[in-house]
């Protein structure tokens, strides 16, 4: 686990590191529910943030993709909830459906023996449904800014009771195209909400917004030049020209045996035009984006988290979050945009200390946007070996 390293922490001070779950002083049923989950000793950033989020305070907490994030504000928020009470108590947003749910099931297995109720309040699916769901009061609402917001404002979801808002790729729910959704869902909660801001990536100009919506924070940061991880090595295949990505990735996949891996490319079409092509070159990938049906997106993911398919070609609305522990390749055949983006999607492989491979295929534009990243995270990103296996 040479990734969960306790040196690129930067903390507010007075902020402790607690060694064992147990320290924590949690409730009886949540430490059974952690045990039960498979975790032993808390990460790194587990042993900082819960026990500042179950003090009440505003916390904002960063940490490396993979790191423990979810379980961290997820056990904060069921140790702070009063089981007795059933009323909804904390909403968590984030930006995707796919990783609502996901954070909703994670909510549920950690809360199994409280028996804690968590909803999964999402776009694409029927409001009515979402209003007969939420009629029953779950404690926890795990849910994306648009639907939460539109839940809100119908009077579906009664905000009276919400004493936690939690923002989980906070950068992402802070930039223009969410922004509206989050400053409305935070004007009709009680004033006297706490607020968990929760990301691998925090920009300055993010940090600084939060001085709008959050009081004296607990702050638990990372450096930008310790972001990356270390088990996950990064290379780049010079292949000059667009045309020549495709016949590069079919050798790629000739030659390597993946238990699982995620193509990323910029746009929707490409996604779509790309896994046509590999289908036609008598590949077995399997393809989403934001374009499709949550019904398609749905039978994706599910297909991808067990494991039957093992390709996965897509855009960044699967950059941030999604937890597939058995990733250990990404390849850019784009590079993205979005520098942040470039940490989240490598990070969909080295989860939790494991090992993994990011592959960045760039054209002779591309060349100087390669040596920028490099610079902006202080990372190596060495030409692709003939040897790459060994890395996975
Ligand atoms: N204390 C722990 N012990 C063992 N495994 C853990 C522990 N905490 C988290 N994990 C596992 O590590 C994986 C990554 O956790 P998680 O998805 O919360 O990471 P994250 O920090 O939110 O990542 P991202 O930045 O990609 O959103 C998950 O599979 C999770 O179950």
């Amino acid at each position: 686990m040479e990734d969960l390293d306790e040196n690129d922490i930067v903390v507010s001070d007075n902020v402790e590191a607690v060694k064992s779950f147990e320290e924590m002083h949690l409730k009886e049923d949540l430490l059974r529910g952690i045990y039960s989950f498979g975790f032993s000793a808390p990460s790194a950033i587990q042993s900082r943030a819960i026990t500042q989020i179950i003090s009440g305070r505003d916390t904002i907490a960063q940490a490396q993709s993979g790191t423990g994030k979810t379980a961290t504000f997820s056990i904060g928020m069921l140790q702070s909830i009063d089981m007795k009470s059933k009323e909804i108590q904390a909403l968590v947003i984030s930006p995707t459906r796919e990783l609502a749910v996901q954070i909703q099931q994670v909510i549920k297995a950690l809360g199994d023996y409280l028996q804690a109720n968590c909803y999964a309040c999402i776009g694409g699916g029927s409001v009515g449904d979402d209003a007969k769901k939420l009629a029953q009061k779950p404690q926890v609402v795990s849910g994306t800014p648009g639907r939460v917001r539109d839940m809100i404002a119908r009077g579906y979801l009664p905000p009276r009771h919400v004493k936690m808002l939690i923002l989980d790729e906070a950068d992402t729910l802070l930039e223009q195209g969410f922004q509206k959704n989050i400053s409305e869902i935070y004007r009709l909660l009680p004033p006297s909400v706490q607020v968990v801001v929760v990301s691998a990536t925090l920009p300055s100009e993010v940090l600084s917004l939060t001085k709008k919506f959050m009081t004296d924070p607990v702050r638990i940061l990372v450096r930008r030049d310790e972001l990356s991880l270390k088990a996950l090595r990064q290379f780049y295949i010079n292949v000059e020209q667009e045309d020549w990505k495709f016949d590069t990735l079919c050798d790629l996949y000739d030659t390597l045996t993946i238990t699982q891996s995620v193509i990323f490319c910029n746009t929707r079409t490409k996604v779509d035009w790309l896994a046509s092509k590999l289908r036609q070159a008598n590949f077995t990938v399997a393809s989403m984006h934001g374009d499709m049906s949550q019904k398609d997106r749905n039978k994706v993911m599910h297909e991808f988290r067990q494991g039957t398919s093992r390709v996965l070609i897509s855009t960044d609305v699967w950059a941030r979050g999604i937890d597939v522990q058995q990733v250990s390749m990404v390849v850019n055949y784009d590079l993205p945009a979005n520098r942040e983006n470039y940490l989240h999607r490598i990070g969909r492989s080295g989860r939790f200390g494991r090992k993994g491979v990011a592959i960045n295929f760039i054209t002779l534009e591309d060349e100087q946007e390669l040596k920028q990243l490099e610079k902006y995270y202080s990372i190596r990103i060495k030409e692709m070996p003939s040897d790459i296996s060994k890395y996975m």
